[in-house]
């Protein structure tokens, strides 16, 4: 756009997804300059090491980050990662009245708030699509497509890592931890993958995700959260036999109660069954379903991370901001109005299955029986499998508090005729 002053941008990490932000930039800066109404101008690209960044122009690139932040961008754009000091970085930005995007979900997760905060005393916007499920389309639908909506659950499968090793054990039968090895020789987890298998990146994306759906402020700590660590190839083959498959799912649900509403937000691996369409999500995609009163249900599918994938939400919100730098308007604030309490993983209503290695004598069946009854959990269905020595009981219950499900099994594992609690896992998804 000849004559309009340009949109200048200062983008802080040149990794994964900051080289790709350089290169759509670069690649696509006519058609961004006519969407935007003005041209959109790198005006710096903050690094720790300027000498291994030969793919992008030298003449951009500092390491001082404070400096950068503080001269006369009008969006800083972040792609480092971690709280600090992205956090210190982008309260600064945001207090000056620049516009922010970024992509870190570990600092929304702990301090949305008091980024928002600061973006409204400022007039500035605040905007973080490729946080939670990479390219595709997720927080905007959230915040501003169903805005008119009442959304009720949010649910899906929002880190590649853990699901491409889940799909592995499911196609080999391999054990976890050999699993994870290929997926570490292949590149689809990082050297140290504990952020992703203990289930930390997916809780700080649930926390995201029940913020934007429940109008509330949930923090990663309010997340239950179980990794993947613990699945064994038992477990799969469990599920296998009973049509399911099992998953890393994050799960956000607003619960009524006697007219009051609450959250249950939590990530764990779950059973469902091989017919839902969360099933056949497999490798390294993500997939999230909404369900609100008026639209029913939606699934969101697509990749849920790399370096173009991500870059491409960071483009659509860098895009969203500057248009409203043009017409100096502004994007949708926090709308955390509804302030919703968070209820304890027990009070969570779940369903468990439960394979347990007994002795197959009579009775057997009558004193498990008797310890469900005991805690008021309700059995769904059982299969016993074997004989004599070798018999193998399968429980899949209904949905019961998972405090209960939880002290069923406790009690159960203590039996005498027990031998073994071989698997043990939530069950989600309805049969279809
Ligand atoms: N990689 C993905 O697929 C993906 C997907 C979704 C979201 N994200 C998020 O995007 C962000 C970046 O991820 P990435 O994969 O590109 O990471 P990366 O490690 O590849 O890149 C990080 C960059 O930040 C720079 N950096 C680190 N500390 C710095 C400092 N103190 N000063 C200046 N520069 C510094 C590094 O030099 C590097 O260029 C993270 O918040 C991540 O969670 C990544
Ligand atoms: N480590 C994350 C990257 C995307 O946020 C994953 O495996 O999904
Ligand atoms: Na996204």
């Amino acid at each position: 756009m000849p004559g309009r002053k340009p949109i200048k941008v200062a983008l802080l990490g040149c990794g994964t997804v900051g080289t790709e932000v350089v290169r759509l930039l670069t690649d696509q800066a006519a058609d961004l300059t006519a969407r935007v109404g003005a041209p959109v101008e790198l005006a710096g690209i903050a690094v720790r090491k300027p000498n291994k960044h030969r793919e992008v122009p030298a003449e951009l690139l500092t390491t001082d980050v404070d400096a950068l932040v503080e001269s006369d961008v009008d969006v800083v754009v972040e792609v480092v990662g971690g709280i600090e000091p992205a956090r210190t970085w982008l309260l600064k930005a945001l207090k000056a009245g620049k516009s922010v995007v970024t992509a870190n979900k570990a600092l929304l997760a702990e301090h949305s708030g008091e980024l928002f905060e600061a973006a409204d005393a400022a007039g500035a916007d605040l905007y973080f699509e490729a946080a939670v499920a990479g390219a595709i389309p997720l927080l905007r639908p959230l915040r501003e497509s169903l805005a008119g909506d009442r959304i009720t659950r949010v649910m899906g499968i929002v880190n590649g890592t853990t699901n491409f090793i889940l799909s592995g054990m499911d196609s080999t039968g391999a054990g976890y931890a050999e699993t994870l090895e290929e997926a570490t020789r292949l590149g689809y987890a990082e050297a140290d993958p504990t952020a992703d298998v203990d289930g930390f990146d997916a809780a700080s994306k649930a926390a995201i995700l029940a913020s934007l759906a429940f109008h509330s402020r949930v923090t990663a700590a309010d997340v239950h959260r179980e990794g993947i660590a613990g699945v064994s190839a038992a477990d799969i083959a469990a599920a296998k036999g009973l049509g399911r498959t099992v998953k890393l799912l994050a799960i956000c649900e607003r619960v009524t109660d006697n007219g009051t509403d609450s959250i249950s937000v939590r990530v764990h691996p779950a059973m469902i069954p091989r017919s839902h369409p969360l099933a056949g999500v497999n490798g390294a995609f993500n997939a999230v379903f909404v369900e609100a009163d008026a639209a029913g249900e939606m699934m969101f599918y697509g990749k849920g991370a790399g370096g173009a994938p991500t870059a491409s939400a960071v483009l659509g919100d860098l895009v969203a901001v500057a248009r409203n730098k043009v017409v100096s308007g502004r994007g949708p604030r926090e709308s955390a109005y509804a302030a919703l309490p968070v209820r304890p993983m027990g009070h969570a209503s779940t369903k468990y299955h439960i394979s347990l290695d007994v002795a197959d004598k009579p009775g057997v069946l009558s004193q498990v029986a008797a310890v469900f009854a005991e805690h008021d959990v309700s059995i769904a269905a059982v299969r016993q499998e074997g004989r004599v020595d070798d018999a193998s009981l399968v429980i899949v219950t209904h949905a019961a508090t998972d405090a209960a499900l939880r002290s069923t099994v406790d009690k159960i594992g203590g039996l005498p005729v027990v031998r073994e609690v071989v698997s043990v896992m939530r069950v989600e998804g309805e049969e279809s």
